[in-house]
């Protein structure tokens, strides 16, 4: 009888029913077998799988009949060229009574971009070699009338050699034809990477169930502009820590600063080039991805001996999300008040504070200019511009605490955008002059009491002379920045002992406690203490105090050379420099100051570096 069993063809075990996000080791789909997952996307678990000897990446729906897989298959067989990942099969999975789409795409290894930059730490030549890839990949993309749509890093890998980038997931992708699948406004994509125009269009939109935003190929070169900034400077062109709508508000109205600003070793013909792609108007914007690649390619053949250093040190941060901050923030009401004080410091015209309940009540219909402004005509166009959009940004705020995402965040899994229901009627809302502020005295508590006695003529008396005058940028813009110097011995290693990595920063004011009131405060050059009110980690707690010096010049700058921690008093070498809400380096002189008495706002930030630029 056993005999007989053993030679009967044994009945094969019927294979367990499972997810399609967890398919075990040897599980076979179609012809393919899986070796083990690589990842988990948006809309599906991508596996390494085997057949015939070889490896292939198999992208499997989470959804059944998950018609944005279906699309990513159709457009990934449109688009032939090296620089976009190969289709080689799709196919459909049955598990249960369900039927799962799925791609079989050719497996590269690497690593993605950001990723990448961390470990090797790339020239910028050799980043940019890999930029133009990029460009090239998403040219052949235009030309099939598609577009990707999200662009990012971590949608990149960079083939084992360092030479050769390859775009991948092209899942958020469109093409000329294609049956419509969004139902927000926004099609999926990355936040920190969408447009301004994107943006502006899902701001007039919001409250629009049939209006979709149709990406354009400028869309894509936006968020390659927002890739290399990244990639070169390990920051995001707006600072990602940022409730969203303050992001927003950034990205609609600030120009960033330029890669080059932002990390000096970006050589400027490169740093300029990535400019032009940030451009708020897509028409500035190149016209062509080719016209990128072709820009890029010509700066690097002509570029000399800069090109040839890596960006970081190996001491220096590797790019990673700057997102640290954001997690802290979250439902973090004081958090949020500190963060609105700041851009609305940033945004509005400096004479008078703008309550939230006074934005509000304001929206409307706001009263016309007095004639003690009339001169300062030149610069409310653009105040008009911010003070509005801080109107729309204090509407928001009331109604939402989201926050920007990080590369992974999608956007048509979020809520509708920030100033849903707004509109743009704030954008042309006119706008009062705002009554110039009350004057702080010397003794002020607001005054940095750290910076030392100040010798600075009252400000009540400085101020009447500002009156009616253009004084902001007057004399002092030609004041030169400190020159570059070496920070103080064992700084660095703190900076690694506490955990942190050039450009992470701690929030720090220069009025400690926080006053309640939003007024710029008088400082003095010379030694100075700012306080840390709110840090990424543990090592570093709250009401730690920085010390070092403030330098007068197109704004005040800050270099920090010792920390003494709020826990234990421990005092440490460290070399940091101040920087504003949004990661610009120094803080911007008020209007109300004069050559002899420097106005700032009392908030802002210490950056960790690796040496004072
Ligand atoms: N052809 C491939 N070869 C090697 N790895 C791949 C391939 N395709 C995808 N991966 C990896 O699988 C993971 C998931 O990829 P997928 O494209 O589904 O989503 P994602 O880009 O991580 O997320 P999202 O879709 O939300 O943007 C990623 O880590 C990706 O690098």
């Amino acid at each position: 009888m056993d005999l007989l069993r053993a030679l009967l063809p044994r009945a094969k075990p019927p294979e367990e029913p499972t997810s399609p996000d967890a398919l075990p080791q040897g599980r076979r789909v179609g012809p393919w077998r899986v070796v083990r997952p690589l990842g988990q996307g948006g809309n599906g678990t991508v596996y390494l799988v085997r057949r015939w000897g070889r490896h292939y990446a198999l992208k499997l729906a989470t959804c059944p009949g998950d018609l944005r897989l279906v699309r990513e298959g159709k457009l990934l067989k449109r688009v032939k060229h090296p620089g976009v990942v190969k289709l080689r099969a799709a196919g459909q999975w049955t598990g249960g009574a369900e039927r799962f789409p799925y791609l079989v795409m050719e497996y590269v290894e690497g690593l993605p971009l950001y990723e990448w930059a961390r470990q090797t730490r790339p020239t910028a030549r050799q980043i940019t070699r890999l930029l133009i890839q990029a460009a090239w990949a998403l040219e052949a993309l235009h030309q099939q009338h598609a577009v990707h749509r999200d662009v990012k890093g971590g949608n990149t890998l960079v083939r084992p050699d360092g030479k050769q980038l390859v775009l991948m997931d092209l899942g958020a992708g469109d093409y000329e034809g294609a049956t419509p699948l969004t139902s927000h406004v926004l099609p999926p994509g990355t936040e920190v990477s969408l447009s301004p125009e994107a943006m502006a269009f899902a701001r007039l939109h919001a409250t629009t169930p049939e209006a979709h935003y149709k990406a354009s190929p400028a869309d894509d070169l936006y968020a390659l502009g927002v890739m290399a900034y990244r990639v070169l400077t390990g920051h995001y062109p707006f600072a990602v820590h940022l409730p969203r709508d303050m992001f927003w508000l950034a990205v609609s109205t600030q120009s960033p600063r330029s890669a080059h600003e932002a990390h000096p070793r970006v050589p400027e013909t490169l740093a300029a080039i990535v400019h032009r792609l940030l451009a708020k108007q897509p028409e500035e914007r190149h016209a062509h991805a080719r016209e990128v690649a072709e820009a890029l390619e010509k700066a690097s053949s002509e570029g000399g001996a800069e090109w040839d250093r890596p960006p970081f040190d190996a001491e220096e941060k590797a790019p990673k999300p700057q997102g640290v901050l954001r997690r802290r923030r979250a439902g973090n009401p004081r958090g949020r008040a500190w963060m609105w004080q700041q851009l609305q410091k940033k945004h509005r015209p400096r004479e008078g504070a703008l309550s939230r309940e006074k934005a509000l009540a304001s929206a409307p219909a706001l009263p016309s200019r007095t004639s003690r402004h009339r001169n300062r005509k030149k610069h409310w166009g653009v105040r008009v511009l911010v003070l509005a959009a801080a109107v729309g940004v204090a509407l928001a705020l009331l109604t939402t605490t989201r926050q920007v995402g990080e590369d992974d965040q999608e956007i048509a899994r979020a809520p509708p955008p920030p100033d849903a229901g707004t509109g743009a009627a704030p954008f042309q809302a006119p706008i009062s002059a705002p009554a110039a502020p009350a004057a702080p005295d010397q003794d002020d508590p607001r005054v940095n009491p750290l910076s030392g006695p100040s010798s600075h003529p009252k400000l009540s008396k400085v101020l009447p002379l500002c009156v009616g005058l253009a004084c902001a940028g007057s004399s002092q813009a030609t004041r030169p920045k400190p020159p570059p110097e070496e920070c103080p011995p064992g700084a660095l290693q703190t900076m690694r002992d506490l955990g942190f990595y050039a450009g992470d920063y701690l929030q720090a004011t220069l009025v400690f406690p926080l006053p309640d009131d939003t007024e710029p405060v008088l400082v003095k050059e010379g030694a100075v203490t700012v306080h840390v009110v709110q840090s990424p980690r543990r090592t570093v707690p709250f009401a730690s105090r920085v010390s070092g010096r403030l330098f007068f010049g197109d704004r005040v700058y800050g270099r920090f050379t010792s920390l003494t921690l709020a826990r234990g008093g421990q005092t440490l070498p460290v070399c940091m420099e101040l920087v504003d809400i949004l990661v610009s380096r120094g803080l911007e002189r008020q209007p109300e100051s004069t050559e002899a008495a420097v106005m700032v706002y009392y908030s802002g930030g210490v950056e960790f570096v690796s040496r004072f630029e």
